[in-house]
């Protein structure tokens, strides 16, 4: 069984949209969103998935969400043939974090790969959980997002020094920093000088759920992605949709 997140109550954030950030921008794909989160970033975009009635931990907009009406539990059978039904060749797997999900998530992908042979599987993380060892293989991209102190998680919960050393070596992960002020940028520079990071899988993107905001930022973190050698992401889709789910 997989445990979901919603778009309306009682229906499952299953949709199709152009991938919004990294290294797959622009590409037509299929997104299944997970609920659950092992960490609670203060601006966190989809506290839906985490931030339920009873849940204090500091969040920008203070909202607590009813568990009954945000989750929605499907077995991967369902899952599967919900996906299926959608033409696209590429799946993005977001949450929450899916690999909370790991065992379940690896049987819906073989399902997924059965019926779609060649489907592109990629996997958004936020870097702090191993990939269950049945869904590794099947995984061909990870976009990983550690979180830095701005997110207001204790550094020892969000930034597991096995598994950035294990990112940092695997050539499917792509490193997506989040980043609010210029502040944050010493830390991603330590960051990749500890582990290594290479600049082509290095990607910094600016926090903001609305366009105004994303095109502030972006103008003074671009240039420091083109100084430093790093890949600078939009997010496309808030600039098309906004912050809405299911897109
Ligand atoms: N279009 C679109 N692209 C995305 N890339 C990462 C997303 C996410 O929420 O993890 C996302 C999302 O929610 N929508
Ligand atoms: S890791 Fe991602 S889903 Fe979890 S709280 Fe942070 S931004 Fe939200
Ligand atoms: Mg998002």
């Amino acid at each position: 069984m997989l445990t979901l997140a919603t778009t309306t109550p009682g229906e499952p954030e299953i949709f199709a949209s152009l991938q919004g950030e990294g290294p797959s921008l622009g590409r037509p794909s299929l997104f299944v969103r997970l609920s659950r989160c092992n960490l609670a970033c203060r601006w966190c975009d989809t506290a839906y998935t985490w931030r339920f009635t009873g849940d204090n931990r500091p969040h920008r907009d203070d909202t607590a969400f009813e568990r009954s009406a945000n989750q929605l539990t499907l077995s991967e059978q369902d899952v599967a043939a919900r996906l299926l039904a959608f033409p696209q060749d590429r799946l993005v797997i977001t949450g929450g974090e899916p690999l909370l999900q790991g065992a379940a998530l690896a049987r819906l992908v073989t399902l997924l790969k059965a019926g779609r042979p060649g489907l592109h599987v990629e996997i958004e993380t936020n870097g702090s959980v191993a990939p269950h060892a049945s869904l590794d293989p099947l995984v061909d991209q990870y976009n990983v997002s550690p979180k830095l102190a701005h997110s207001g998680n204790p550094a020892d919960l969000a930034l597991i020094p096995e598994r950035l050393s294990a990112w940092a070596q695997d050539p499917r992960a792509f490193f997506k920093f989040v980043v609010a002020n210029p502040e944050d940028l010493a830390e991603i520079e330590a960051l990749e000088a500890l582990y290594a990071i290479p600049g082509e899988r290095l990607f910094v993107m600016p926090e903001g759920i609305d366009s105004q905001t994303l095109r502030t930022r972006s103008r003074w973190l671009s240039d420091a992605a083109l100084t430093r050698q790093w890949r600078f992401t939009d997010r496309l889709h808030i600039h098309l949709y906004g912050d809405t789910r299911g897109t």
